[in-house]
């Protein structure tokens, strides 16, 4: 038995972050959106990216081995998923979440036995009561997270426009709608229908411009306030997309409450995370999302499918539902 066992899997997960580390700083380099403009040798890429000569060879030629470049004759392209999603200057790029990945979690993922062992959070501004306000202190800081949240929500958005019964509905709010890819995407695929992106003053400019450039302007509007102190906008349809997971408990139910309260009756809420499975067993992105919030809130914490029906059902919620959207997240739907 012994001798079929091999050590791969678990070395592999214990060096995964060099793999993370290097594709990270080729995001942070922009190394994807050079060779977006023309495919390099080696020499050109070096100079173009500044970088010293000892290793630039290694680097390259490790994001060829990890999948993520192609070398023909010398001369480095990216990959088409490299093209299309961590290329700057298409709006399909996702990196903004890998900036951030790179920039603040990489640093207190470092610390999460820390986390493990006292249960609070390790970010820069672990120390502060409000996660959001800290963050937001700093214009640039703030404008980085908002876009990243569009790198992780982009897909889920797309899901959620295809997969819910819009036809249905006239109106939608997306409450902590950073910076509004969801009513973007479902408002650009539902012409009949008028949303709003719901959340934190300091969000409006970077929320507006986004829909500004995606010509909705006309359709969805943005409407200020905090979720924890003002009453929610009314619409047919309210949104939470990676809302719940930041908050414990009493907060989750609050939320919960306070949807509840401004939809009509036959009106629906759309949950959406990267649900943990019922059995805790199979979705690891989930399970690790939830350490995240460890890292990141104070109280946070991601859950599954079924938890989040029973908070609904005791929030009044009368018929609720889980449906995959793609990849690690899904939705969970309740009908008031
Ligand atoms: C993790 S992001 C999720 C963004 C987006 N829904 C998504 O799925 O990518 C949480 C959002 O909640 C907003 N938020 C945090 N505290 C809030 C509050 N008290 N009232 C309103 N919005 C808040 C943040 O500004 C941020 O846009």
């Amino acid at each position: 038995m012994a001798d079929q066992l091999s050590p791969e899997k678990i070395l592999g997960l214990g060096f995964g972050f060099w793999n993370a580390k290097t594709l990270l700083s080729a995001v942070e380099l922009g190394l994807f959106t050079i060779l977006a403009e023309a495919p390099a040798d080696a020499e050109t890429l070096r100079s173009r990216l500044g970088l010293h000569p000892r290793s630039a060879l290694d680097f390259f030629d490790a994001l060829v081995a990890l999948g993520l470049l192609e070398r023909d004759n010398g001369l480095y392209r990216n990959t088409a998923e490299a093209a299309l999603f961590l290329d700057r200057a298409k709006p399909s790029y996702v990196g903004q979440i890998l900036e951030l990945a790179n920039a603040r979690l990489f640093a207190s993922w470092d610390r999460l036995t820390e986390a493990l062992k006292t249960g609070r959070p390790q970010s820069e501004n672990a120390a502060e009561k409000d996660f959001f306000a800290a963050l937001y202190a700093d214009p640039a800081r703030l404008r980085g997270f908002l876009t990243a949240m569009s790198g992780i929500s982009a897909g889920p958005a797309k899901a959620i426009a295809e997969k819910f019964p819009w036809t249905k509905y006239g109106s939608f709010v997306d409450v902590g709608s950073a910076q509004g890819m969801v009513p973007a995407t479902v408002a650009r695929a539902h012409p009949h229908l008028i949303g709003a992106g719901f959340d934190l003053p300091q969000v409006k400019p970077i929320f507006d411009d986004f829909i500004a450039a995606n010509g909705l302007s006309d359709r969805v509007t943005f409407r200020g306030g905090d979720f924890f102190r003002d009453a929610l906008p009314g619409a047919d349809v309210i949104v939470m997309g990676h809302i719940l997971h930041d908050w414990d408990l009493e907060e989750k139910r609050h939320l919960l409450a306070n949807a509840y309260a401004a939809l009509p009756k036959g009106g629906a809420l759309i949950v959406y995370e990267a649900l943990i499975d019922d059995e805790r067993r199979t979705n690891a992105f989930g399970l690790l999302m939830s350490l995240n919030m460890l890292i990141e809130t104070p109280g946070g914490f991601d859950y599954t499918g079924a938890d989040c029906q029973g908070w609904m059902r005791e929030a009044g919620f009368a018929e609720t539902r889980v449906e995959h959207l793609l990849g690690p997240d899904s939705m969970v739907i309740g009908v008031k």
